[in-house]
């Protein structure tokens, strides 16, 4: 696929997957006349990144939906840590552990940038910390950390509304931070962004699967897939075409044909 790679891009040292975190079977969707999944089955396991690729309408998206909970497959299996999450809400999926960011973000434009991410935590948790005064100092502490991380500091008191593109961008993965969870489902999160803005999200990509998340990734700038991919799940038309670590999966002529098939036709 000749992926382009740069030095501050290059792939990390190749991280050894742990057990099964989502274990995704024969999963199958259409819309109208439209197969959109097609007997899709792909593993995530822990601590490695798996980035899907795929041309326009492969149905990287849907496959997220699916596993959120946000759409119903017709049929087939999602199961978390063994356990189905089939017919579960959004809110209970994202429960679970498991987070996602959409390509339309999704954030509470009219509440403050320290909002969105402190609506995030997890309400149980402060009760169980006693709730009133300390708990809500520590929900502020946490949520000057995570915009600290995402830097967002200086905008924490404007609205979400009013932030630049990469700025919500930023907001969308701090929710994230936010939520705990143990795995992140992230659509086209880089997408947009200037080359400064992506240095800084690659970074955190980084250091956040350094720390132990497990991420599975919707990407199509070639270079991002480069320097953070563990694994290469490339759709199609519904179709889970090949799945593999990347050197193997980017250098498939008949993939790369496909990808840019709809640029040089
Ligand atoms: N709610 C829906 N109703 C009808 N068709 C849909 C719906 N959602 C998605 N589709 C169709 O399903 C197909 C797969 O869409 P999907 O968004 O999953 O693709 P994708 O691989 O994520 O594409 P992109 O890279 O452009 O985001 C497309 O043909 C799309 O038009």
């Amino acid at each position: 696929m000749n992926a382009p790679q740069t030095q501050s891009t290059m792939p990390t040292e190749a991280r050894t997957p742990g057990e099964v975190l989502l274990d995704i079977a024969h999963l199958n969707k259409s819309f109208g006349g439209l197969r959109v999944t097609n007997d899709v089955s792909l593993q995530l396991r822990a601590g490695i990144v798996t980035t899907l690729v795929g041309p326009n309408g492969a149905g990287k998206t849907t496959l997220f939906n699916q596993i959120t909970g946000h759409l119903k497959p017709e049929s087939g299996e999602v199961r978390w840590q063994g356990q189905s999450v089939l017919g579960r809400s959004p809110w209970q999926i994202a429960r679970l552990g498991i987070a996602r960011t959409f390509q339309d973000l999704r954030l509470f434009d009219h509440m403050s940038v320290e909002d969105n991410v402190t609506t995030v935590m997890e309400p149980a948790a402060w009760l169980w910390q006693g709730g009133g005064k300390a708990a809500k100092a520590e929900r502020r502490a946490r949520t000057a950390q995570i915009l600290a991380r995402v830097g967002l500091t200086a905008r924490a008191k404007e609205r979400a509304i009013d932030l630049s593109y990469a700025e919500r961008k930023f907001l969308s993965m701090a929710r994230v931070l936010a939520s705990d969870a143990r795995i992140w489902l992230l659509d086209e999160p880089a997408s947009g962004l200037d080359r400064g803005s992506y240095e800084r999200f690659l970074g955190l990509l980084r250091d956040s699967v350094a720390s132990g998340i497990t991420v599975c990734i919707i990407e199509h700038n070639l270079d991002i897939v480069v320097g953070i991919s563990d694994r290469i799940a490339f759709l199609d038309q519904g179709k889970l075409l090949a799945e593999g670590d990347p050197k193997t999966i980017l250098s498939d002529p008949k993939l790369a044909a496909i990808y840019f098939g709809e640029q040089t036709a």
